[in-house]
């Protein structure tokens, strides 16, 4: 059975073509850079063996409808595609952000599944929109397929009220829905899930941190592979400082620009979701610039490198105490994959709480798939994981078709 999983973001769409007789991957690819005059596609295709054969294309992609025309282009191109046309692909998964509190699994997308993404729009505006017109795009070109969403926000269901209740009137919560919801989750369960088996603790009493850096960034404590915890909040607004968000503020900041600034509430929204986090600090989102900064003495990069390092590391402490203890933490997503000087100053210094990083390793070891990068006496042991949510989406698919 062949399925196409979407991963639709505000600026990108990333997508993966599995043959879910097993799980191999057929081809895979990004559309970035949409709506700004130079958006970029690069896609890959594999053979059997799994190697790649990659082509870029640089074209202007106005919206998404353009940038997943373009991908249906090249998924049934008549020299290099993979597929001889769009009945070919039985099911699409899509990733959506925000599912509310309507959604704690899986789901096939009817009319009332999609009216409910409609109502958590104003709780992801970054990313919902965007997920429910990849949905409708999907609906129009891939006739014969079910339709299935994957919400970022299930995995964090399992959350006590304790954790996923603000201290705000009770009223807000029941009639507005005004709590944690947490994102990410597809990719927590994913790394949760690969360390636990890493561990051999499957079954077992287990005690796993998960830290996902992207370009939004979060983290969850996660007991016997349920999530108990996570930074993420009401939107993807909340907890690490990231690419462009803030992260955890004390809400009074806002009124504060509200009054003294005369800053509408919506220059607020935009100012702490596309203008904060390492963007706001050093005029660079994109960790790579950061780290080049940081490398060259910039005292810029070097502030914000332990901003954004120090809060993890808080973090840390906060699901430790959760957890009472942890057998791991887990980087993942592509910062936590790739830099090793944030997993750095993410883990050292923590010998008190059982955490000993073996600095060479962390330095030299490149992920392809799980590394051990803590020293062979530290408590709790520090991972590389590498995610992989479109993987997870397309099992979750398969797994409601059946
Ligand atoms: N080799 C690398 N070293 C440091 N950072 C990297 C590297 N590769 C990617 N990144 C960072 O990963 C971020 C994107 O991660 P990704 O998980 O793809 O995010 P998202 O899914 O949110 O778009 C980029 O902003 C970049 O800063
Ligand atoms: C929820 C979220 O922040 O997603 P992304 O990291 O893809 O922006
Ligand atoms: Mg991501």
């Amino acid at each position: 059975m062949k399925i196409l999983v979407i991963n639709a973001g505000s600026s990108s769409l990333k997508y993966q073509l599995f043959e879910m007789d097993g799980t191999q991957v057929l081809c895979s690819g990004i559309v970035e850079r949409i709506g700004l005059e130079n958006g970029i596609i690069t896609h890959k295709t594999f053979d059997a063996e799994g190697n790649a054969t990659k082509t870029k294309k640089e074209l202007p992609i106005p919206n998404h409808n353009v940038g997943l025309t373009e991908v249906v282009g090249l998924l049934t191109d008549a020299d290099n595609g993979v597929i001889q046309n769009t009945d070919d692909i039985q099911a699409v998964g899509h990733r959506v952000v925000h599912g509310g509190e309507f959604f704690s699994e899986t789901m096939v997308i009817t009319e009332e599944v999609e009216a409910k993404i409609k109502e958590c729009f104003q709780l992801a505006p970054l990313h919902n929109p965007a997920n429910l017109q990849g949905i409708e795009d999907c609906k129009a070109i891939f006739t014969k397929a079910t339709q299935v969403a994957v919400f970022d926000t299930a995995f964090h269901q399992t959350m006590p009220g304790k954790a996923f209740r603000y201290a705000v009137p009770t009223e807000l919560y029941e009639k507005h829905g005004v709590r944690v919801y947490g994102m990410h989750g597809t990719s927590h369960k994913y790394v949760s899930k690969a360390a636990i088996d890493h561990l051999g603790l499957a079954g077992k009493d287990s005690k796993i941190i998960t830290v996902h850096l992207g370009n939004g960034c979060s983290m969850s404590a996660v007991r016997n592979g349920e999530c108990i915890d996570t930074s993420m909040g009401f939107s993807p607004l909340d907890g690490l400082m990231m690419g462009t968000r803030s992260g955890d503020i004390d809400p009074a900041v806002v009124f504060y620009l509200m009054d003294k600034l005369n800053m509408k509430s919506e220059e607020v929204y935009d100012l702490l979701n596309k203008k904060s986090g390492m963007l706001g600090v050093t005029g660079d989102s994109d960790m790579r610039d950061i780290e080049d900064r940081f490398a060259a003495g910039d005292e810029v990069a070097i502030l914000a490198t332990h901003m954004y390092t120090y809060r993890i590391k808080k973090y840390i402490g906060a699901y430790m105490a959760a957890l009472n203890g942890a057998d791991a933490i887990c980087f993942t997503a592509g910062v936590g994959e790739n830099d090793h000087g944030i997993r750095h100053y993410s883990s050292i210094e923590l010998e008190g709480l059982g955490i000993e990083l073996d600095a060479e390793k962390n330095k030299n070891l490149r992920a392809s798939d799980i590394e051990e990068i803590s020293t062979p006496s530290s408590k709790v042991k520090v991972l590389i994981v590498p995610t992989n949510e479109e993987l997870e989406i397309a099992q979750q698919t398969l797994a409601v078709l059946n």
